[in-house]
Formats: structure tokens, sequence, C-alpha cells
């Protein structure tokens, strides 16, 4: 299915260049058309509906008065990018948006020359912009770069840092400022409440209260002070517009104008192009924008699965009705938070994502959402910690990337017991490889005082969170995307035994030793094996990465001569370099072969979490294989 030809306009489009030559007339028709081939294609492949509907008309505008074969763009996150991919040559691939091997869900460089920076983690758009622009002035020429960044990418203080250096150096970038006054839920924060379009906040309120009441103390000119107050209003808040604080930057700051009045965006655009120094384009739109059920719900249809376009109902059933690992994050944290009030719980811009939601209802005092500022959420969960208080911290394992100094200086070395919990670990399908959880494991265990747990399903999850609670010091818990093998979740978690394994079956001819969502496919490749073969083979399930189950390691390598080690992270310094760490400082290696199963030393692509995986081979094929191959050496 490609996109339909009924979009005349879009199909007579062999290049970027075409928009240039475009009347408004036939622009609007053409963004009536990029927002049906939008829907079409999302509607079956899933994917970010709303953030891309709401920039249809800004796309036209940027792409009708500059031009990306010599201008360059880089889109903050990228997930807005949808039209601008059907114009930059990928109309006709657009229909295999996060397939596998199809086109990304990202600008990304390997695609396409007009995607100038591979983007996915928010808020990078003004740095890579200014770096670009600085090259284009190293190599002299001339051409405009621009970044285009959303409120809730402004939240975090990457963008600031960004936009200090670029007023510090005066040189030629433009910022587009897409404000439609969401993050994925409603945008949270000072600079959200400052950037909203009415500055009628109590403090304003206030102020002119008391100011009014000033004034007309002053004796004869007091009431007519007061008068010429009144009517200056309008210019007093042409004085605090959030121009204000992008002008400290030393930006030129146009704005707000209406990001779906084509005319007006393309005059500004016109007048841009001539100005010098940094500028930034403050641009007002609305998520969702042309389809009234990612209009009336924008959070949903931030990033959506498959739905019916003539209604916007979810189309996927779920395959299982055991509710997947957020589900059950979310519900023992509140369970536990009932017990304990020193419980709090802290997301990045992430509320729905991490399963927060309901905890937030419950316990609004105890919920903290800090923006897109994962650094920052874990050094606040620290402050809290040194005040007695149990901090979750609920941060996607690729996210928390950021997180790592924090991690490191402010929990751990302070031994402060703060809970990491890391959703997405491990492959998470379309989102591809900026957003695959690939690397936690290995970029935790080493760190001092860390405990690193995964669950092989949701009731040992929840067990490992009762686990965190009992321990008195900084751990993390990672989980993938998605629903595990369905066992029945449980009432109520209690702590597990602390840094041991849980032997699943026992065997002398080899051993698998899986951590998390490999355990179930392991011991599922181990049964189908040995049924076909006779064969003796033993599963542990690790459960802990740290501090790692010594004991039962050792076990295994008096069970066995052939132990492989089975995780959903990169193999390297990942479960399996761990666990030959132990037998070879445990002199447990004679005669032993280990085999480490994980993710290559490459980054993994988009596509289905299954696909992945099986491409991958950490699927129970693939384990069933990596066995074989090994009881046959
Ligand atoms: C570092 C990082 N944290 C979290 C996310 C998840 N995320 C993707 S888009 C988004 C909200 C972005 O809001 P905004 O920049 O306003 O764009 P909009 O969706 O409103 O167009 C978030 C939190 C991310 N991509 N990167
Ligand atoms: C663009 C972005 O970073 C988020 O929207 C992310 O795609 C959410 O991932 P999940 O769909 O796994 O919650
Ligand atoms: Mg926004």
């Amino acid at each position: 299915m490609t996109v339909s030809s009924s979009s005349s306009i879009l199909q007579a489009i062999q290049s970027p260049q075409d928009v240039q030559g475009l009347s408004l007339t036939e622009l609007t028709t053409l963004a009536e058309e990029l927002r049906q081939a939008i829907i079409e294609v999302v509607s079956t492949n899933g994917g970010h509906l709303a953030p891309s509907l709401g920039v249809v008309e800004l796309t036209l505008a940027l792409l009708k008065s500059f031009n990306p074969d010599q201008d360059r763009f880089v889109w903050d996150v990228g997930h807005q990018a949808y039209a601008y991919k059907l114009l930059t040559g990928r109309r006709d691939q657009f229909h295999t948006l996060r397939c596998l091997h199809g086109v990304s869900g990202f600008p990304n460089r390997s695609e396409s020359p007009y995607d100038h920076f591979g983007v996915g983690h928010s808020s990078t758009s003004i740095s890579a912009a200014l770096g670009i622009a600085v090259g284009r002035d190293l190599a002299q020429q001339s051409n405009k770069v621009l970044a285009v960044i959303g409120d809730g990418s402004m939240t975090a203080g990457l963008a600031y840092e960004g936009l200090n250096q670029a007023g510090g150096l005066d040189r030629d970038l433009v910022v587009v400022l897409n404000d439609n006054e969401m993050s994925i839920s409603k945008n949270v924060g000072a600079l959200s409440s400052f950037l909203s379009r009415q500055l009628s906040s109590r403090w304003l309120v206030r102020f002119k209260r008391e100011l009014e009441g000033r004034l007309r103390q002053i004796p004869r000119i007091g009431e007519d002070l007061v008068t010429y107050a009144k009517r200056s209003e309008e210019s007093f808040k042409g004085l605090f517009t959030p121009g204000m604080l992008f002008e400290a930057f030393k930006f030129n700051y146009l704005g707000p104008i209406d990001g779906h009045d084509l005319r007006q965006m393309t005059d500004v655009f016109k007048q841009v192009r001539s100005l010098d120094g940094p500028v930034l384009v403050h641009v007002l739109t609305q998520k969702g924008r042309g389809y009234t059920p990612a209009e009336d719900n924008p959070t949903y249809f931030h990033g959506v699965g498959c739905f019916e376009p003539e209604t916007g109902k979810s189309k996927k059933i779920s395959s299982c009705s055991l509710p997947p690992y957020t589900k059950v994050f979310g519900r023992t944290l509140s369970q536990l938070a009932r017990q304990n009030d020193r419980i709090v719980a802290i997301t990045a811009a992430m509320p729905e994502g991490t399963g927060l939601g309901e905890f937030a209802e419950e316990f609004p005092d105890r919920f903290f959402d800090v923006g897109i500022c994962e650094q920052h959420a874990v050094t606040f969960a620290a402050g809290l910690a040194t005040e007695g208080y149990r901090p979750f911290v609920a941060i996607y394992s690729t996210f928390l990337q950021r997180s790592y100094d924090q991690i490191v200086h402010d929990v751990c070395l302070q031994n402060l017991p703060v809970t990491l919990c890391l959703d997405r670990g491990g492959l998470v399908g379309e989102d591809g490889a900026t957003h695959h959880g690939a690397f936690d494991l290995s970029f935790l265990r080493h760190i001092p005082n860390l405990a690193v747990m995964a669950p092989k399903d949701e009731p040992e999850l929840q067990d490992m969170l009762a686990t965190a609670l009992a321990h008195n010091g900084p751990v993390a818990v990672r989980y993938p995307r998605g629903v595990g093998p369905g066992h029945a979740i449980k009432d109520s978690a209690t702590a597990l035994p602390w840094a041991r394994g849980e032997w699943l079956r026992s065997g002398s001819d080899a051993v698998v030793l899986a951590i998390g969502s490999r355990v179930e496919p392991a011991l599922e490749a181990v049964a189908q094996l040995a049924e076909a073969t006779g064969k003796e083979i033993g599963v542990l399930n690790l459960r802990f990465v740290k501090p790692l189950p010594v004991e039962e390691i050792l076990e295994a390598a008096r069970q066995s001569r052939r132990l492989l080690v089975v995780e959903e992270n990169a193999a390297i310094g990942g479960m399996g370099s761990a666990v030959l760490e132990c037998l070879a400082e445990n002199d447990a290696l004679d005669g032993i072969r280990v085999r480490r199963l994980g993710l290559p030393d490459a980054f993994v692509g988009h596509g289905p979490q299954k696909a992945l995986r099986a491409e991958v081979g950490l699927d129970a094929a693939g384990i069933s294989k990596a066995l074989r191959d090994f009881l046959s050496e």
C-alpha cells in the first residue's frame, strides 16, 4: 500500500524544491493531502501521529522559505518529521514507516541526505544545529541552519547549553520553537507557563492591583496615572513576552506567530532569511491538528498503535489479558505506597509511558513530573532520599543514559536509597536504535553500591520492587517493553532472597544462565531441545546482575562444562561478562566453556520487537540454535 494516488499535488512532488513553486492555495491543498497520507499510514503502522499532524503547515512554510539542498534542518526528537519525510524523497516508501528495514520513525542520516542530523533523544537540535552552523562558517559557506524544537524539549537543560553558546558566538542560526503547550502529556514547569499565550498569571494580577493602589495615592495626578497605566498594559505585556527569555540569550525573538497560517509564517521566514545572528521564531501550533481524535486527545495520539482512521479507535486488541510490565510496575508501586508514606515517584515527562498515571492520581503530593530532565530527576531524587524519602525514579532505559553521572555521583557515591525503574530495557521495537535499552546492564553493573536486578516476568517484577524497598541503598530494576510470559500477577509483592539466583531446571550437558526477559524463551528453547535430543540442560534465572548470585553461578559450573549466558543487553560488559569474571576470579573456569548470547556490538535497527529479537537470535529459536551449535562443538 503506497500513499494514495488521490493526493495529486503530493504525488507531483519530485523533490522538496517543488514546494517553493506552489501558491498558498496549492500549499493548503497539499497540507490536507499530507495529513491524509500520515493518518493513513500511521493508522496501520502506528507512530507519532499528533506531533506530525501539528507541524504540517510549519513544514511546508519551512520548505517554501528555505531549501534543504543548501540549508540544513535539524528536527528535535524528530518524531514530528513525517510530513518532512513525505516531501523529501520518501513518499513512495512512506508506507514502510517503522517497519523492519523500512523508513525510520525519526530523521536518520543514513536514510536521506535531507536528514541533516540523526535524532530521537530530545533537546539535541540546537547544539547540533550550532555545530553545523559553525562548520558552515569555517568553510565560509552562507547557507541557513535551522533547529525545530518543541516546547516540551525546551524543558531539558541541554537546550539551554545550545542557546547559551549560540548567543555567545553570535552565529547565524535559526531556532523555530514549536509551541503546542504539550510534551507527551501537558507540558510542565515554570518555562511552560512563561511560554503560555496569556500572561494573566496570578502574579501579574496582583502586581497590577498593587501598582494601581500606589498610583491612586499620588496627589492630583494619581487618577490620570492609573488611566495611563491601564492604557499601557498591552505594551507592559509586550515587555514580558517569552521573547525576554530568548533575548537574554542574545537571540532576536520573533513571535509568537500562528503555526497553521501559511502566509504569516512564510512572511516571517522570508524576513528571517535576511537577518544575521541567532534568531528564534516562536510558533504556536495545535498538536494533532486536522484529525479530531488526535486534537481531542493529543497525549494518547502522541505515540499510537494501529487505529481505525474513521473513529480513532484502537485496532490492536491486546493479544493477552495480562497488563504489560509497565502497568504492573505502576500498580505495584501504588500498592507499596499505601503501606509506606515515604515512597515518592518521579518521571521525566512520561507519566503514561512509565505507568505512573494511577500513582499520580492517588498520591498527587508524592508524584513529580520534572519535564524532559532525566539528569535533574535523578539528583532531585537523591535530594529527597537525604530527607528520608524512598524515591522511585521511572525512566526508560535509553533515556536514563543521560543521567549516568548523577547516578554515580549523587546517588551511589552517597549510597542513597533511590530506586531506578528502567522500563523499555532491551529491544523496544519500532522506535529503533535511538530507543532500545541496549546498554543499561553494562553501564550500571560496575557502579559501587548499586544493586541491579531484572525480573523474568511480571510477578517477579513485583517482588523486585519490594526487594528494592527492603534494601537500604541504590537499586536499579530493568524490565522490557510490553507483556511478559503471562503469569498471574500476585496480590502482594514479597522481597526476594538477596543476590540469589533461581534454579528452574538442572542439567549436566549444558546450563543456560538467563536474566530478565530472556528467561522464559530460554526455558522454552531448553524444553524443546531436551525433548528432541534427550539432552540434560539446566536453566538458571540469575535475577541479579549485581551483586552477582555467585553461589548459583559456581553451582552451574559444577553441574556442566558448558554454560550459555543469555541477556537482552549488549553482550560486551553485560551479564555474560559478569559471569565470566565471576568464574575466572573463583578459579572455576578449568575445562568450562562459556558462550555469551546478547545484543551484538552494533546498533540494532527498527521493526517489530518480535522480529528484532529473532534477527539477533535472542528469541527461543535463536537460543535453541545457539545451544545446538554449542552442544555439537
Ligand atoms: C531525552 C529524552 N527523554 C524523553 C523522550 C521521550 N519524548 C519524546 S517526544 C517527548 C515530548 C516532546 O515534547 P515537544 O518537544 O513539545 O514535542 P511535541 O510532541 O509537543 O511536538 C518526549 C518526552 C525523548 N525522546 N528523549
Ligand atoms: C518519541 C519518543 O521518544 C517517545 O514518544 C517514545 O517513542 C515513546 O516510546 P513508547 O511508545 O515505548 O512509550
Ligand atoms: Mg510540545
